[in-house]
C-alpha cells in the first residue's frame, strides 16, 4: 500500500507503508529514505522499526548488490551515483543499528560507485551509533578492484575492507587530535543529559568563529569524525556524541589520547630509523629510547623528558589516573590477608610501601578498600616518588582525608633503594616502562630493603598472554588479545615492554627473587599480581 503527498512547490513523496520507504521525487529524480532512519511518524513503536530496518536492510543490500553486478560487467562510473552514495550510507547506518543492538554484524561492503563521502544527513535525522567499529564509510574506487568474497566466507569485511578500516582509523586519530589542539570538543555544548547527547549543537558558522577556524575546513575535518560516529552532525551543525564527550580537554580520557598519540603516532615517524641507528633489537637502556631520539634529546630518560615540562608532567598523571578501572583493576586481585593480620599486629613500622607511586592514588584505593580500625593504617603506608613529582603530589595529599598520614618520600629507583624492613613493596605500572636490564636493577635496588622471609614485592602489571594457552584452557577473548598487545606496542617508544609469565621469571631471577603465586583479575582481564620473595637459593 502507498500513500503519496502532493506537496506543492516541494518534491513529490511517496511513502510505502509496506517497507517504510518514503519516495522523495525532486525534478526528474526518485530519491528515497526510509522512516526508520528519518525521524519515525508518530505511532510506529520499536518493534515495527526493527521491522522496517530489517525491510530497509534487504532492500538496499539487494540494490547494492545488484549494482555491483551490472558494475563487474560496465567499468565506467554510475550515472546513479548520488543514489548509490545515499543508499550506501543508508545501509551502513541500518547495519551499524542493528550491530549496535546486538541484532547482527555491522560490516558494511560499498558498491563501486560510490566514490566519495556520504551527503550530509537529511534534515531531522537522529543519528547516535555507537561506534563500535569504525566502518570504512566511504570507499575510494581504486585500480586493486575490491574482491568481493570474504577471506573466511562468513559474511566478514573482505582483506581490503579491513585495510581501508585501517585508512579510517588513521585519518579519524588524526582529526581528532586536529580538534583537539584547536578546542573543537570544548566548544561544542555539552547537553544537559549526556544521555541525550546530539540534542545541543552549534552550527559550523558560530563553532568556527569560536575555534577561529576556517568554515570550511572545519566542515571537511568534521567529516571524519561524523563518518565514524565520533561526532554526530545534523543541519543544525556538529552535536556531542557520547564518545567526544570523553575528548573534552576536561576529561582524564583526553589526556591519554594525547599521552598515546605522542608515543605511539608521532614516535612511529622515527621507528624506522631508530633501529637503523640502534640496531634491530629492543631497546635496553633508560635513555637513547626511540621517544627521546624522536624528539632530538636521546641522552634523556623519558621521565626526565616527560619532567622538562610541567604541563606535559601534569597531562600524563591525568592520563594515568584512567588506568585504575575495571579493566586495568588495582585492587582485587592480590589475597590481602596476610597485610592485614600484619596491620592489625602492628609488628611492622611499614607495612606498604608504594614505589612510583605518584599521587598515592593507588595506595588510596587499597586504604578506601582495606582501610578501618583494624586495616591498613595511612600512617604505615610510605609513597615513593621522584623528588618533583613528589612535592606536588604531597601537597594535594595534605588535603586528602585518606592520604593525609601517609609517608610520601623522595626516591630514585633506578639508583637507591626504598625504606628498609616493610612488609610489601608494590610496583604498579613501573616495570612496563622499562628494558629488562633496567627492570632487574630497579628490583635488586628493592630486593636490598627485604629483611623479614615474609616480606614481599608486588608488581601489579599485565601478564602478556604467552602463545596459545595450553589445551584445555581458555583462549582469552580476541578483544583481551588485541588490548595486550596494544598496550605491549604502546611501551616500545619508552623502551618499555608488556611481560608474559616467563619474562617474569626470568627478570625475577635475574634479580635474586622468585615468584611466590601469582594472582590474575579474576575478571578476566589480563591484569594480575605477580608476587615475589627473595629466593630461597640465593647466596
Ligand atoms: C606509569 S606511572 C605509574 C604510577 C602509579 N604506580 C600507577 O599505577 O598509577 C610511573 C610512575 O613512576 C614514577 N617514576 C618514574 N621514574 C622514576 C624513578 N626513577 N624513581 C621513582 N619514581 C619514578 C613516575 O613519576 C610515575 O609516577
Amino acid at each position: 500500500m502507498s500513500r503519496r503527498e502532493d506537496t506543492g512547490p516541494e518534491p513529490i513523496q511517496e511513502l510505502d507503508e509496506s517497507s517504510g520507504w518514503w519516495y522523495l521525487r525532486n525534478g526528474g529524480a526518485w530519491r528515497f529514505q526510509h522512516t526508520a532512519i528519518g525521524s519515525l511518524p508518530n505511532g510506529h513503536d520499536t518493534g515495527s522499526a526493527i521491522k522496517s530496518l530489517r525491510a530497509v536492510h534487504q532492500i538496499t543490500s539487494q540494490y547494492l548488490s545488484n549494482k555491483k553486478d551490472v558494475q563487474a560487467d560496465q567499468r565506467n562510473a554510475s550515472p546513479d551515483a548520488d543514489q548509490d552514495r545515499e543508499a550506501f550510507s543508508i545501509l551502513t547506518e541500518v547495519k551499524q543499528l542493528l550491530a549496535s543492538s546486538g541484532l547482527q554484524d555491522g560490516a558494511v561492503t560499498p558498491p563501486e560507485s560510490v566514490t566519495s563521502q556520504p551527503g550530509t544527513p537529511p534534515s531531522n535525522k537522529k543519528r547516535n551509533i555507537s561506534p563500535l567499529t569504525l566502518q570504512p564509510s566511504a570507499v575510494p574506487s581504486s585500480p586493486c578492484r575490491p574482491v568481493d568474497k570474504p577471506s573466511n566466507g562468513s559474511g566478514a569485511r573482505t582483506p581490503q575492507e579491513v585495510i581501508m578500516g585501517l585508512f579510517a582509523q588513521m585519518s579519524a586519530t588524526s582529526a581528532i587530535n586536529l580538534f583537539k589542539h584547536w578546542g573543537v570538543f570544548d566548544a561544542i555544548p555539552v547537553p544537559q543529559e549526556v544521555s541525550g547527547a546530539g540534542t545541543v549543537g552549534i552550527s559550523f558558522a558560530d563553532l568556527a568563529r569560536k575555534v577561529d577556524v576556517d568554515e570550511a575546513l572545519l566542515i571537511r575535518i568534521s567529516k571524519m569524525l561524523t563518518s565514524t560516529s565520533i561526532l554526530d552532525r545534523t543541519q543544525n551543525g556538529l552535536h556531542h556524541t557520547p564518545t567526544s564527550l570523553c575528548l573534552m580537554s576536561s576529561h582524564p580520557m583526553s589526556a591519554m589520547f594525547s599521552l598515546l598519540h605522542t608515543n605511539i603516532v608521532s614516535t612511529s615517524t622515527s621507528l624506522p630509523a631508530y633501529f637503523d641507528t640502534y640496531g634491530r633489537r629492543e631497546p635496553v637502556g633508560v635513555d637513547h629510547v626511540p621517544i627521546t631520539y624522536h624528539e632530538g634529546k636521546p641522552e634523556l630518560k623519558y621521565f626526565d623528558l616527560v619532567n622538562q615540562n610541567p604541563k606535559r608532567m601534569e597531562q600524563f598523571m591525568k592520563a594515568m589516573s584512567i588506568t585504575h578501572s575495571s579493566r586495568v583493576p588495582t585492587t582485587g586481585m592480590y589475597d590481602m590477608n596476610s597485610v592485614l593480620s600484619a596491620a592489625k599486629t602492628g609488628r611492622y613500622e611499614t607495612v606498604w610501601v608504594d614505589i612510583g607511586g605518584g599521587s598515592g592514588h593507588s595506595v588510596k584505593l587499597f586504604l578506601e578498600e582495606y582501610g578501618g580500625p583494624n586495616g591498613l593504617k595511612a600512617s604505615r603506608c610510605v609513597v615513593h616518588e621522584l623528588e618533583d613529582v613528589m612535592k606536588g603530589a604531597k601537597k594535594a595529599a595534605e588535603e586528602d582525608e585518606l592520604l593525609k598520614d601517609v609517608r610520601f618520600l623522595p626516591l630514585d629507583f633506578h639508583d637507591e633503594s626504598p625504606v628498609e624492613g616493610a612488609l610489601v613493596y608494590y610496583l604498579r605500572h613501573i616495570m612496563r616502562d622499562f628494558s629488562d636490564p633496567v627492570c632487574v636493577n630497579i628490583l635488586r635496588n628493592v630486593a636490598r630493603s627485604l629483611i623479614s622471609d615474609e616480606a614481599r614485592i608486588l608488581i601489579s602489571e599485565q601478564i602478556t598472554p604467552d602463545g596459545p594457552p595450553p589445551s584445555g584452557a581458555s583462549q582469552p577473548s580476541l578483544s583481551h588479545q588485541m588490548y595486550a598487545a596494544f598496550k605491549d606496542f604502546s611501551m616500545l617508544p619508552l623502551g618499555g615492554k608488556e611481560r608474559s609469565l616467563s619474562q617474569w621469571r626470568s627478570v625475577a631471577a635475574a634479580a635474586g627473587l622468585e615468584i611466590v603465586r601469582v594472582h590474575m583479575d579474576p575478571k578476566g582481564t589480563p591484569h594480575g599480581v605477580v608476587e615475589l620473595k627473595l629466593a630461597s637459593s640465593r647466596e
